[in-house]
């Protein structure tokens, strides 16, 4: 899928994330979310275009959608063991690590 594409299904999922009072949804909005930020390691952002795959930026985003997926990681444990308001606390940061790469990348 394309990079647009995949930052539509992160959004779409950090929604249901913030919204749902339902462990098992919010387990599977993560799981897509997951998905999609693996496949986004296969794009190349428009600001980046031509530029080598082993180029620091290119590694600074891989690096930029591995740290998003470990915090999905940490949120899924939580949802996991039913403990939605911590998972919520936590779901903050998914946030945080999406305005700092937008800041680089976007
Ligand atoms: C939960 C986290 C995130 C959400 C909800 C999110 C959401 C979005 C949305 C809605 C767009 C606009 C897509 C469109 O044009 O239709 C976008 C664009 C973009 N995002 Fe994210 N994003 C997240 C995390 C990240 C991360 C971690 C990175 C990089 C490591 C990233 C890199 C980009 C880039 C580069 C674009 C512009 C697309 C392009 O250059 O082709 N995003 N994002």
């Amino acid at each position: 899928a394309d990079l647009e594409k995949d930052m539509d299904t992160l959004k779409d999922g950090l929604s249901t994330v913030k919204k749902t009072d339902d462990a098992q949804e919010m387990q599977t909005a993560l799981g897509k979310m997951r998905q999609a930020a693996e496949d986004a390691k296969k794009s190349t952002p428009e600001k980046l275009e031509g530029q080598p795959a082993d180029s620091a930026q290119i590694k600074d985003f891989h690096a930029g959608l591995d740290s998003l997926i470990a915090q999905i990681d940490v949120v899924d444990q939580l949802a996991k063991a039913n403990k939605l308001d911590e998972a919520k606390t936590e779901a903050k940061k998914l946030e945080d690590i999406r305005n700092a790469n937008h800041k680089k990348f976007r």
